[in-house]
């Protein structure tokens, strides 16, 4: 439903955007395309039909080169204007090129759209940490070890990757949505004490058009200048996917940049990695793929990790579950992703306050107190109307202070599996097992 939503609204967006450009009133129309790509990626994201994918890719696509065209035209006349600022720095293209062996921090000779696009490369780096250690992502033991090989040891023992042993540059996690690719790295930026980027290819793309390749060089200049940095794109396909007849000249740019950067032809490329995510590894370009020397499939999970995943996101909520009936969860939630599974978990701990909010009759216990468990005292909870201690009232009736809810059960559980369904089908797992057979390797 969220998805017909983001839909609309780009929709609605890009309609103002027609009329505006129609109406020759080109400063507006150019922000209301941008608008409007930003609600069209997002409703990409959640869209599910792959019919309805291209049609919006295509879309976008068009969209995205009226825009580009605008903002070419609004910077020409723009330009015309006699403004004496800056002398030599106006032509902010060779500013950027020329500037390749300066400091990009160097802020106070800086060209101004250089200056822009650092403070919103900034804005990128995660300065605070997500607080997902290694231990809160359930299972991908394998997909773990890569990473940790990849950026908590080559810092660590420095002296470990020399000679031949290098440690990985590019780093692809790609499987079903809601498998933990993003969760994974989030558990990279917590756990490291480097510089994380973290990039979400909207930005690039709808932020910055015109100049997104300048985004890309600057981001990786960015980050080898912080050394042992680690610059994260999630949807990556939706910036380096393969090759179209439909693709925009700034597409195929960045996706050129891109290239030239995690080669690391020229540069010193060391002590990035540069570990990406996609839930369509297929679409990506074949020389991108190539950079990525690591390529994991972050698949469903295995009857181990669904049980501890009950376990993280049912927490410290009150519950009466046993090791047992974790495991018998897990045996009934085969074919869930990580995502359904937190989803699941989400409408089994609202299941006791729906029991308040429906319950007809209520009893009197005694139980230990919220705040301190050695004293006992006086609650009320809902009871079913043939228990020998009911007594008819609804929750309106309870003084709030004095409400027990009832604890989480193994049949609360029972009941959100009967509503939540797994998200990802058979069939689309047939491709990635197809994919990983061909070109990657296991994370589970
Ligand atoms: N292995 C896991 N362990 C614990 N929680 C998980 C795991 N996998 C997924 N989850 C839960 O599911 C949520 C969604 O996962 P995440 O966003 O990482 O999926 P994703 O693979 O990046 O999906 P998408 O491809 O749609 O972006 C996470 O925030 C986390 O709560």
């Amino acid at each position: 439903m969220g998805d017909v939503n983001f839909l609309q609204k780009a929709i609605a967006i890009v309609q103002q955007a027609t009329e505006a450009d129609n109406a020759k009133n080109y400063a507006e129309a150019h922000k209301l395309y941008i608008q409007s790509l930003e609600w069209f990626t997002t409703a990409l994201k959640y869209e599910k039909s792959e019919r309805s994918k291209a049609t919006i890719k295509a879309k976008t696509l068009e969209y995205l080169q009226r825009a580009e065209q605008l903002k070419e035209y609004l910077e020409k006349t723009k330009n015309k204007k006699p403004i004496a600022v800056g002398g030599s720095k106006s032509n902010t293209a060779n500013g950027a090129n020329g500037a390749s062996n300066k400091k990009v921090e160097d802020d106070e000779d800086m060209d101004p759209e250089d200056k822009k696009r650092n403070d919103s490369l900034s804005s990128a780096i995660v300065t605070t940490k997500p607080n997902v250690k290694w231990d809160d992502v359930a299972g991908l033991y394998q997909a773990k070890e890569y990473l940790k090989e990849a950026v908590i040891f080559p810092i660590k023992f420095p002296q470990m990757f020399t000679g031949n042993r290098k440690p990985w540059k590019g780093i692809l996690l790609y499987g079903p949505p809601g498998t933990g690719k993003s969760y994974l790295a989030k558990a990279v930026a917590t756990e490291i004490s480097s510089t994380f980027f973290s990039i979400a290819p909207s930005d690039i793309v709808t932020k910055w058009l015109g100049d997104s390749e300048r985004l890309v060089k600057q981001l990786f200049e960015m980050a080898r200048e912080k050394k042992n940095s680690v610059i994260f794109v999630d949807e990556v396909d939706s910036l380096c996917s393969s090759r179209n007849d439909q693709e925009s000249e700034s597409a195929r740019r960045i996706k050129t940049e891109f290239l030239i950067q995690m080669n690391g032809v020229g540069n010193d490329s060391d002590g990035i990695l540069v570990l990406a995510a996609t839930n369509i590894p297929w679409g990506l370009d074949m020389a991108i793929r190539r950079r990525f020397e690591k390529r994991i499939y972050i698949g469903l999970p295995e009857p181990q990790a669904r049980a501890k995943m009950f376990q993280i996101h049912i927490g410290n909520t009150p519950n009466t579950l046993t090791p047992g009936d974790y495991k018998k969860l897990a045996e009934a939630t085969e074919g869930y992703s990580g995502s359904d599974i937190q989803s699941l978990c989400k409408d089994a701990i609202m299941q006791p306050v729906r029991a308040v909010q429906n319950a007809t009759h209520f009893k009197y216990i005694r139980a230990p107190c919220r705040d301190d468990p050695d004293v006992m005292r006086e609650y009320v909870t809902p009871c079913s109307p043939g228990d020998k201690d009911a007594q008819e009232m609804t929750w309106m009736d309870i003084d709030p202070e004095k409400l027990k809810e009832p604890e989480i059960t193994f049949s609360d559980c029972l009941k959100s599996i009967r509503v939540i369904k797994p998200s990802v089908s058979s069939k689309d797992l047939d491709k990635y097992v197809e994919y990983t057979r061909d070109f990657g390797q296991d994370g589970v």
